[in-house]
């Protein structure tokens, strides 16, 4: 049997268990993720966060992501900046910023003076195939796309990848949006490979939304960051929000601010927090 350090943060109740990959040996293949994730039988979490050495040169370090389901993915927003508190506080770097390997590029997050974290997280990308997102023969990549799903209405959404694969709905009231029904109806949709975030985004104004996320492989969540990223990056593209504006995103468990302008990169910042220390045996 092996012990297993770990920490518990959040940011904005998107939580996760953090594993230092350096400072002890770590093979999440051989771990029961799905079985730790349960929040009534394990610890409970979104997502698995682990920080090993990089493979890239010009990295600090590497950052490896794992849903509630299991599953290994490419980008987690929000775990980006515990990501970088965690390092700090583990001692493993005495940067502010560090510049972190993930499966789909580098992302840069920054430990604010006030403990909040700005993260560049990157450009998006509208390239169908590395959202990856199917197009209907006929059809060129758009701004947005309409999706019809057997048994629910057809809706018109945005395809963005922020590394992972995010559809952006806007709806009139997200708290009357059906985020479980068309959440996993689009989990199975042939048009998304790779099975996909799907945003639920209300604008208020043109720096001002709200949303409701239910994520790939966890279920509505309550905040996810790359959500956000794609639900402005989205917005702005279908010049319903402010090109190059801080955006303020309220998601059901706090505020985020995210920027972006085209051809530029994605910049999202809000709070990271350690919540406890544990240890675990498998
Ligand atoms: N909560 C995250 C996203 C985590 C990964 C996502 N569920 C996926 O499968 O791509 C965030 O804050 O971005």
């Amino acid at each position: 049997m092996t012990m297993l350090k770990f920490t518990k943060m959040h940011g904005l109740g998107n939580d996760f268990m953090m594993v230092d990959g350096i400072s002890q040996p770590f093979d999440p293949a051989a771990a029961p993720i799905a079985a730790w994730a349960d929040r009534r039988t394990g610890i409970g979490f979104d997502q698995l966060l682990l920080v090993e050495r990089p493979a890239r040169a010009g990295a600090d370090f590497r950052y490896r992501i794992f849903n509630a389901d299991g599953g290994e993915v490419e980008q987690c927003g929000n775990g980006a900046r515990c990501f970088v508190k965690f390092i700090i506080e583990q001692g493993l770097s005495d940067k502010r910023e560090i510049v972190v390997e993930t499966a789909k590029g580098i992302i840069k997050p920054r430990m604010n003076d006030d403990g909040s974290v700005t993260v560049n997280m990157g450009a998006p990308t509208f390239v169908p195939e590395e959202i990856p997102f199917v197009l209907r023969g006929g059809e060129t990549a758009g701004a947005s796309s309409h999706i019809v799903v057997n048994g629910l209405d057809s809706a018109e959404m945005s395809m963005v990848g922020m590394g992972n694969p995010h559809a952006v709905m806007w709806v009139g009231d997200v708290d009357d949006a059906p985020v479980e029904g068309w959440g996993e109806a689009l989990q199975r949709h042939p048009r998304f490979p790779e099975r996909v975030n799907v945003g639920f985004m209300q604008v208020v104004d043109k720096t001002h939304i709200k949303l409701r996320v239910y994520e790939r492989g966890a279920g509505e969540t309550q905040a996810c960051g790359t959500g956000a990223c794609a639900a402005v990056v989205a917005g702005v593209r279908l010049n319903l929000l402010e090109a190059g504006a801080d955006v303020r995103v309220d998601l059901p468990g706090g505020e985020l601010t995210v920027s972006w302008q085209e051809g530029g990169e994605v910049m999202m910042s809000g709070p990271a927090v350690r919540v406890f220390d544990g240890e675990v045996a498998y």
